[in-house]
């Protein structure tokens, strides 16, 4: 059974945060994943979840100067403190949402060895202590031709290289549709190749960024084609609606009325 979660930074965006999780509620979904919860108190968004009867299926660890244009810290080798303080913050959110998954952001950095040792240790360091809440950490590479030039992997090879490097087994792939249609294509083959080591997915059509339908792939047959491969996780609803949100989910009906019935 296709699993959608409403992304809350991207969708419902017209409403405050904790409103977001009753938008979805009432949109049909059953799990929500957001960037990042960090400024508003662990408990009130447990606590709208749970009124909501939400799952929180994944967040970003803290990725430094979002507005100042930093998409993450943990290839930084200057920047290991502040790093490492947001794994333990992060954690901390992940405790009280009850969430299994955290996305560790890379960054704009060279590919340079000093650069990648730093990576590795910080997913060491962060896989290990999110080991011992049952937590996974989730390296998705993402695009660099449109979204984030720069960043430190755009490409499956690299991240699961990383992975690889970092061997801990609660360090997983997140597979973004949108962002490996731009990189990689072949969706479908890659998909099926990689499931094992997909912890999370996220989609969007491209190009746009918006709802599956607005673009160039095919996400009915996709969709069917992943659940026929037996995958059990969520696929993260990370799309810029291209009007209201409720307005333009006509394409993910029959996936939230599945998870109705
Ligand atoms: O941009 C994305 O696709 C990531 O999933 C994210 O969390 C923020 O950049
Ligand atoms: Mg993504």
């Amino acid at each position: 059974m296709v699993k959608l979660a409403a992304n809350l930074s991207m969708m419902f965006q017209d409403l405050p945060f904790l409103d977001r999780f009753d938008a979805a509620e009432a949109a049909g979904f059953s799990g929500v994943e957001f960037m990042f919860p960090y400024d508003t108190d662990p408990a009130d968004v447990a606590g709208r979840a749970r009124k909501c009867g939400l799952e929180v299926v994944l967040f970003n660890l803290p990725a430094g100067d979002w507005a100042g244009g930093e998409r993450g810290i943990a290839a930084l080798p200057d920047r290991v403190e502040e790093f490492r303080a947001g794994v333990t913050k992060g954690l901390d959110y992940a405790r009280a949402l009850g969430c299994p998954r955290l996305h560790l952001m890379a960054g704009k950095a060279p590919a340079s060895a000093e650069c990648r040792s730093t990576l590795i240790a910080n997913i060491v360091h962060a896989a290990e202590l999110a080991a011992a809440d049952g937590v996974e950490i989730l390296i998705e590479p993402i695009n660099t031709r449109v979204d984030i030039p720069g960043y430190f992997y755009g490409t499956t090879d690299d991240a699961l290289s990383v992975i690889d490097e970092a061997a801990r087994g609660n360090v997983r792939l997140q597979y973004d549709i949108y962002h490996m249609q731009i990189m990689e294509g072949d969706l479908a083959r890659t998909i099926e190749r990689l499931l094992p080591r997909i912890g999370h997915m996220q989609l969007a059509d491209n190009p746009g960024r918006a709802e599956p339908g607005s673009g160039e792939i095919n996400y009915p047959w996709l969709l069917s084609h992943i659940d026929a491969l037996g995958y059990d996780g969520w696929i993260g609803c990370e799309y810029r609606p291209a009007a209201d949100t409720k307005a333009g989910l006509g394409w993910a009906q029959p996936y939230l009325n599945s998870r109705r019935a």
